[in-house]
């Protein structure tokens, strides 16, 4: 039924998987050669951080740990995120959404507009390989989430108890498609876009 009412040019893609699985290096790579816009929360809660405001506040405090920052608060500020740039030829989310009332809360949104999540896709990597992966960006990101083996534990566990049932509501519409996120960067790529394409 949404599909009548969505503009067909439109993409709206959700860019799934674990922490640490490449999704912010696609995504960038993918906004450009489909010219859409890329939000990713993660990204977001750190600008906040940095300029030290309410929202910055909050969401450290749970970010720090390891843990969700609770959906209300991010519900909130994506819908900001997107309002700030209607027109456009369509999102990438990368990070959002993370739980199932988040992704309720997507496709109502949404849905409001005319539009619809075309795809969820879904990067698929070894969970071990991913922890040697963050401690890696870790030395270098400055993030402390990624410097410490107990909260890297703990982001994994956050998916697998909450984020990682997203991949059966997505299936329940037949808009999950996973690839094997091992590869080169531009493997990976031509694996999701060949996805994109037929969205
Ligand atoms: N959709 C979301 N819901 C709740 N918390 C979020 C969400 N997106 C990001 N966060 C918070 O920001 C942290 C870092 O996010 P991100 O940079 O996307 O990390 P990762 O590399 O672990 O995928 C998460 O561990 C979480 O605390």
């Amino acid at each position: 039924m949404y599909q009548l009412t969505a503009n067909p040019k439109l993409k709206n893609i959700v860019l799934f998987g674990p922490p640490g699985v490449g999704k912010g290096t696609q995504a960038k790579l993918l906004k450009e050669k489909y010219n859409l816009v890329h939000i990713s929360t993660g990204d977001v809660f750190r600008h906040h951080i940095k300029n030290k405001t309410k929202l910055g506040k909050l969401a450290q405090w749970y970010m720090d740990k390891g843990n969700l920052v609770p959906d209300e608060v991010t519900i909130k500020m994506l819908k900001a995120e997107v309002e700030k740039n209607i027109g456009s030829n369509g999102f990438i989310f990368d990070g959002f959404p993370r739980t199932e009332l988040q992704a309720r809360a997507l496709d109502k949104f949404l849905a409001e507009k005319g539009e619809i999540v075309n795809g969820m896709v879904a990067l698929e990597v070894p969970e071990n390989i991913l922890v040697e992966r963050l401690l890696e960006r870790g030395k270098t990101s400055g993030r402390p989430d990624d410097q410490d083996e107990a909260k890297i534990r703990n982001r994994f566990n956050e998916y697998s108890t909450k984020t990682e049932i997203l991949k059966d509501y997505y299936q329940a519409q037949n808009k999950y498609f996973g690839i094997n996120g091992v590869g080169t960067i531009h493997e990976i790529t031509l694996r999701l876009s060949k996805i994109i394409d037929n969205l």
